[in-house]
């Protein structure tokens, strides 16, 4: 009966700034939260690993940095994937036997599109604060090189393509930021000047090494061309390397250099290579607990779980998702937008992250401080994860950070924490 009231009391959630940054032994905490570098697509350092390597690697490595933690304690992962056939239902489950974890721990493949990470986060932790789990596994993970293209088109049967509302759901990311930034006339120039600071900001963390603590390298075998000499055949010979570094972020970009790069999904339109997330490779893992767990095993805690929010919106402006989300899992917590010290917002698209901006009056200094997926790149399903680890590396001891994003189809999914 205890127990009940204690769990009655817990679900629903004390609200406030104050009540959030309370420590309850009931509390969902993170204990580890740790990602892979983020590659280009079809041309980056993870170009020939498999989603499920990706995941092995960073698992193997998470578990590393968590010396005195037990993996026999993981009682369920949940991993978010978008493109993997059943979202890796299959080579997920067995990456996470390779990487270390018992087969007693159950799993979960998720897919809520571009939030599947933060889903897989959202899933987890809801086992916990129900009392079904005392420990798990979230994360995402995608290889957007081995997966993204025509094959993976969304393929709409003819009752769907004659719905008028229901086909909007197949337009393409691309277009629906042209729906956007026409919508809200927001032209090229303001694009590019937040895609440039976007990059610039990433450019800073990465020459002040910020972001070599949530970076797990990963050691794997890319093919490359054959450029011996003695070898005149046109062949590929097998290497290994190790990724470390994020592959999107640039020296330099300024608003007037991105202004000569051309329209990617309309003809005059105003979305192009330097001013979208870029196709891109990589994983994000946290590990949750109970806070009386964590503290029993003598675990550190980086950051408190507060809340999870999904919205839908229109599919034919999907971008606008955050704008949405945020302020409903806000009002879960009981806070406001001026509590919060940090925003990660996906940079799906830079008209996209704008609006959401915008919208919501947030102070742009707020936003990504270390530059979003715009210059760090967007590898779907992982993003969600990849933000957790930037955030709570972002944050200062007690501050509220909010990490968000907008999901294909139409919907928005955003969630709070607070830095321990
Ligand atoms: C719910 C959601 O989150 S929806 C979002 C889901 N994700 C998406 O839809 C992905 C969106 N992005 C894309 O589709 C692709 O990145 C595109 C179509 C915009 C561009 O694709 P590509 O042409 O293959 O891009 P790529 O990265 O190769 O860049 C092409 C060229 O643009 C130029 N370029 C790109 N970025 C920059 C930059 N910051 N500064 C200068 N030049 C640049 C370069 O010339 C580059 O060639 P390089 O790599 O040899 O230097």
């Amino acid at each position: 009966m205890e127990r009940l009231t204690q769990l009655a009391s817990h679900l629903t959630t004390a609200k406030g700034v104050s009540a959030i940054k309370q420590k309850n032994a009931d509390d969902v905490v993170i204990v580890a939260a740790y990602r892979t570098a983020l590659t280009k697509g079809g041309k980056g350092l993870f170009k020939d690993t498999a989603s499920e390597d990706l995941l092995i690697g960073l698992v193997k490595g998470l578990l590393a940095k968590t010396p005195n933690f037990d993996p026999k304690l993981i009682e369920d992962v949940a991993i978010g994937n978008v493109l993997n056939g059943g979202a890796g239902a299959f080579e997920h489950r067995a990456a996470m036997l390779a990487a270390g974890i018992p087969y007693s721990a159950a799993f979960l493949a998720i897919n809520r599109q571009c939030s599947s990470g933060l889903i897989a986060v959202n899933d987890i932790a809801n086992k916990i604060l129900t009392g079904q789990i005392d420990v798990g596994l979230a994360g995402g993970v995608e290889s957007m090189s081995k997966n993204y293209g025509p094959k993976n088109a969304p393929q709409f049967s003819d009752l769907l393509l004659r719905d008028k509302e229901a086909v909007k759901c197949g337009i393409p990311m691309g277009i629906t930021n042209e729906n956007v930034a026409e919508k809200y006339t927001i032209d090229r120039a303001t694009q590019d000047a937040f895609a440039a600071a976007s990059y610039n900001k990433a450019e800073r963390a990465v020459s002040q090494g910020l972001f070599k603590d949530e970076i797990i390298p990963l050691q794997v075998t890319i093919e490359v061309d054959n450029d011996s000499e003695d070898d005149e055949a046109d062949d590929t010979i097998k290497k290994t390397v190790t990724v470390d570094t994020d592959e999107g972020p640039r020296a330099g970009v300024t608003a007037a250099s991105l202004g000569k790069i051309k329209a990617a999904f309309k003809k005059d339109g105003t979305t192009h290579a330097g001013n979208a997330s870029q196709i891109s490779d990589g994983a994000g893992a946290v590990l949750l607990m109970r806070r009386s767990v964590a503290i029993k095993h003598g675990l550190p805690i980086v950051g408190k779980y507060v809340a999870t929010s999904a919205v839908g919106v229109p599919p034919e402006i999907m971008g606008v998702g955050p704008a949405y989300a945020i302020p409903h899992v806000l009002a879960q917590a009981g806070i406001s937008t001026s509590d919060v010290a940090v925003y990660e917002i996906n940079e799906a698209f830079a008209a996209q992250a704008l609006f959401c901006i915008e919208h919501l009056g947030l102070d742009k200094s707020k936003v990504n401080p270390r530059g979003g997926a715009i210059a760090l790149g967007h590898p779907l399903g992982a993003t969600g994860a990849r933000q957790i680890a930037t955030i709570l590396r972002e944050l200062k001891t007690g501050e509220i950070g909010v990490t968000s994003m907008c999901i294909g189809t139409g919907m928005g999914a955003a969630a709070v924490f607070v830095k321990e």
